[in-house]
């Protein structure tokens, strides 16, 4: 996931003059997971610590097994230097000069909820992990995973903006998964190798806010019956939901 997440992440930073992902200058990336003990956080953590740009990994969490989790992957024989940090007295040595943050943490939809019953629960999450950022590494690029994306993406905004350090360049909700799904359908649709799909996917990370633009699918989608392509379209909006 961290590489697609990257990839736009690399561009915005080259457009701004700042820290350049794409290229060799700079090596030394420190990287937080904030939810890092959980189903999504435990593999991104993973994942980072194989990435050679990540030379320190904070792996934040409320839960009391997260010094465990880092201690696990400090053993990787990675370059990355992996620190363990538990519960919000040690959110700020977590976030401390970040230049980039992840956030996974918060609660996900069991069968029956949408993604905005889960706003009451993760606002309060956001809010205080983004307070932190403004505070420790107001620089860093803050990629929001918790749902609902489209209102978690406001609230750390909104943070950063009253404490005066707000870029809408470096806040990103994670919709990454859209993308991959809608390319992983139209492949099965036609075929074809998915990673050789390119599908547009615009808007939020939520139900009809979800746009598929199907019509710019490279190949093109091999299906020409409007109910069939409005059914894809919306296999794409409802995908989170099959895996509840
Ligand atoms: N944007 C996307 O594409 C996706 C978003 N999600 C969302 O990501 C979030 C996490 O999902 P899972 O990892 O499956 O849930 P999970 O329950 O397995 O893990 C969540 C982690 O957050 C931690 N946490 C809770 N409160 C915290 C706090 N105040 N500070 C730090 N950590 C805290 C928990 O201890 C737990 O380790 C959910 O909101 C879910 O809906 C999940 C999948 C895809
Ligand atoms: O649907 C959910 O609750 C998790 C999520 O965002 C997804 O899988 O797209």
């Amino acid at each position: 996931m961290f590489s697609r997440v990257l990839k736009p992440v690399a561009g915005v930073a080259v457009q701004n003059g700042a820290k350049n992902f794409s290229t060799t200058s700079q090596k030394n990336f420190k990287v937080v997971v904030a939810g890092a003990a959980g189903g999504i956080g435990q593999p991104l953590a993973l994942l980072l610590k194989q990435n050679p740009l990540v030379t320190r990994l904070a792996l934040y969490d409320i839960a009391p097994v997260t010094p465990g989790v880092g201690v696990d992957l400090s053993h990787m024989d990675t370059p990355a230097k992996v620190s363990g940090h538990k519960g919000p007295e040690e959110l700020p040595a977590a976030i401390k000069d970040a230049d980039v943050v992840v956030i996974p943490a918060g609660v996900p939809r069991k069968p029956g909820m949408t993604r905005d019953d889960l706003f009451n629960t993760n606002a309060s999450i956001v809010r205080d992990i983004a307070a932190s950022i403004a505070q420790n590494a107001p620089k860093a690029i803050v990629a929001i995973i918790t749902n609902p994306v489209n209102s978690m993406v406001p609230i750390a905004s909104e943070v950063l903006k009253k404490a005066g350090v707000y870029d809408p360049a470096r806040v990103l909700g994670v919709t990454t998964l859209d993308v991959v799904r809608a390319a992983a359908f139209i492949g099965e649709i036609n075929g074809v190798d998915p990673r050789s799909v390119t599908i547009p996917v615009i808007g939020g990370h939520s139900g009809v806010t979800i746009i598929p633009v199907l019509s710019q699918s490279q190949p093109a989608v091999k299906l020409s019956d409007q109910a069939k392509i409005k059914a894809l379209t919306e296999r794409i909006q409802e995908a989170g939901t099959e895996v509840r």
